[in-house]
């Protein structure tokens, strides 16, 4: 019998060509300038199963940028730094409905603390909760953090998108600005040192081996498969993955939950990061997006495996 890894391996490519078609009805992002620079037509993944090699397919060596993809991994540190009990006094659980940027329902509904950590007003606030007395002693706990997810020593930054970025963010510091007149950011937060960490970990550069290990450290409830360190609680795994599914592709996760049925986070750069729980790690780019923000050929090529393999966990 030929096993669901052959299968992968052998279909792949054509699967691949195929969503390739789906990125000319998206745009790439272009409010952080240094991000229209990247491939409309690209698209490549890489799958891991933490065994064998990974499966990888069109340009999945490119590099790109984590950006929203990141904010799954410091929700996840700030829970080992704070607690569950003190991140949920500053973020919600909700999914909102709106945009990424939204600022709508920090007005709108009473008290106004973020939706959810995985919208930029909720990320913003979870930076504010990494442990560390400077925003480069916070950076560099993400950044070991995110290295030893990766088990890539070399992860950096991205200096340019995140100078284009902080230079052009009118829209996150006012989201910003508004958490500290809500009293989210509390007296002793500065705002734009809380950007500045939140910028930079949203430019972390990576490529789609870098998703498919973080992934699979999560579809294995935080022990990685392939050093067997346990680096994550297992209880905040739970938490990442349920806010994945409900959040975790904007204000289209609930048609990527019906179609895919996968725990998975998007970024602007065109990047996905998707958990099959207990088998996989996948990472996809293709940085032309839909309107909501996400890759169009990406989600396509995650709903087209999910339904030929059965991956939906409902
Ligand atoms: N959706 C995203 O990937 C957003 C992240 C981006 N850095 C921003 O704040 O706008």
């Amino acid at each position: 019998m030929v096993s669901v890894w052959e299968q992968l391996e052998k279909k792949m490519p054509a699967w691949l060509e195929e969503s390739r078609k789906q990125a000319r009805s998206g745009n790439v992002a272009a409010y952080i300038p240094e991000l229209a620079n990247a491939s409309q037509e690209a698209l490549g993944i890489t799958i891991y199963n933490g065994r064998t090699d990974m499966i990888t397919a069109g340009e999945h060596d490119m590099r790109f940028t984590l950006q929203s993809i990141s904010k799954v991994f410091t929700l996840l540190l700030a829970l080992m730094d704070q607690g569950e009990e003190a991140v949920f006094s500053k973020v919600g659980m909700e999914p909102t409905g709106d945009n990424f940027n939204s600022m709508l329902k920090l007005e709108l509904v009473d008290p106004g603390i973020p939706f959810n950590p995985l919208i930029n007003a909720g990320a913003i606030t979870i930076s504010s909760l990494i442990a560390g007395s400077t925003p480069a002693e916070k950076t560099s706990r993400i950044l070991a953090f995110f290295r030893e997810l990766t088990g890539d020593p070399a992860l950096t930054l991205n200096e340019a998108v995140y100078r284009s970025e902080t230079g052009t963010a009118h829209r996150n510091r006012s989201l910003a600005y508004f958490l500290k007149a809500n009293r989210v950011l509390g007296d002793e937060i500065d705002v734009e040192e809380v950007l500045e960490v939140y910028f930079k970990h949203c430019s972390i550069e990576v490529s789609c081996s870098h998703l498919a290990r973080m992934a699979l450290v999560l579809a294995f409830d935080g022990t990685d498969p392939v050093t067997r360190r346990s680096l994550i609680p297992r209880r905040y795994v739970q938490i990442a993955k349920t806010f994945m599914l409900t959040c975790g592709m904007y204000n289209e996760s609930g048609s990527f939950a019906i179609r895919a049925g996968l725990p998975a986070k998007s970024g602007v750069a065109g990047g996905i990061l998707a958990i099959v729980p207990g088998q996989y790690g996948i990472g996809v780019i293709g940085p032309a997006l839909n309107t909501k923000g996400n890759s169009t050929a990406g989600v396509h090529l995650l709903e087209t495996l999910s339904t030929a393999f059965d991956w939906s966990i409902f």
